[in-house]
């Protein structure tokens, strides 16, 4: 009898594909009787466990390509592909599911219910999901040590922990839903420099261990050295575009859809 191996290589070629995909995506915004071109044919691709920065000077697009990301915003044109599937034709109930199962987002401000302790920010999620919280206690402990949060923190409600540790919850937070996309904006604004270099570490690190595809936004340069790529947003534009002008480009093409 003969046996037929499984190609050793099969899983590795898995791996390299994106689960995040831009393809020639262009955004534009309302604009008096005009549009506002807050992306131009920007196209990324980002795989499993690589972590990609995208610096670029305020108003250049950073936020608006993050929420095109996340399905947040439809673009004008162009194609989204998030693990595998095609954004392109979802009706609204369909990206927030995908959004839901696959996308981790950590805003710019960790947002964390003031009443609520470090456990309980993420089991609030769990009941949110239809998660049974008894079985999600767990998950919950081992999601923030593995954030950097011992036990004595994970009983503490927001204004008891430091910046640097609010950001931490709002991390494991964000990986609840084993998310197969991170999207990150902001994460150090609020931090000083040290706080924010552990914060990026920490980033990448979780990016390894959860085979995320994580794309963050930042103004600050300083912080970049974690990335495995860093690319620059101008005026709408990814990398190498022409430098032409300081301002966004306003042009007045047809009508974008902003959805829930
Ligand atoms: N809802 C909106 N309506 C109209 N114009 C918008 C809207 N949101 C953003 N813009 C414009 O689109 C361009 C890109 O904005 P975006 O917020 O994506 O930039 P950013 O790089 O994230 O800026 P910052 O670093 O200041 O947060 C800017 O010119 C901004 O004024």
């Amino acid at each position: 009898m003969t046996t037929v191996p499984t190609p050793a290589t099969a899983p590795v070629e898995a791996e390299s594909e994106a689960a995040l995909s831009l393809e020639s995506v262009d955004l534009t915004y309302p604009d008096g009787d005009r549009r506002l071109t807050a992306l131009d044919r920007v196209s990324l691709a980002v795989a499993p466990g690589e972590l990609v920065a995208v610096a670029g000077p305020s108003g250049s697009g950073k936020s608006s390509l993050l929420a095109v990301a996340a399905t947040l915003l439809r673009p004008d044109a162009g194609r989204v592909v998030v693990a595998g599937r095609d954004t392109t034709g979802m009706s609204a109930a369909e990206r927030t599911r995908l959004r839901r199962g696959r996308i981790g987002i950590v805003f710019q401000q960790p947002n964390l219910l003031p009443s609520l302790t470090a456990e309980e920010q993420l089991l609030a999620v769990a009941h949110l999901r239809g998660e049974k919280v008894r079985a999600s206690r767990a998950r919950a402990a081992e999601l923030l040590e593995s954030v950097g949060l011992d036990g004595a923190k994970r009983r503490r409600r927001p204004h008891r922990l430091s910046g640097g540790e609010r950001q931490r919850v709002n991390i494991a937070r964000a990986l609840w839903g084993e998310p197969s996309v991170l999207l990150v904006d902001e994460p150090t604004s609020a931090l000083d420099h040290e706080r924010g270099e552990r914060v990026m570490a920490l980033l990448a690190d979780v990016t390894r261990r959860h085979r995320t595809a994580t794309v963050l936004v930042t103004h600050d340069r300083a912080l970049l050295g974690r990335a495995d790529r860093v690319l620059t947003l101008r005026d709408g534009r990814l990398d190498g575009g022409p430098a032409h002008s300081s301002g966004p480009v306003t042009t007045s093409s047809s009508s974008s859809s902003l959805c829930a």
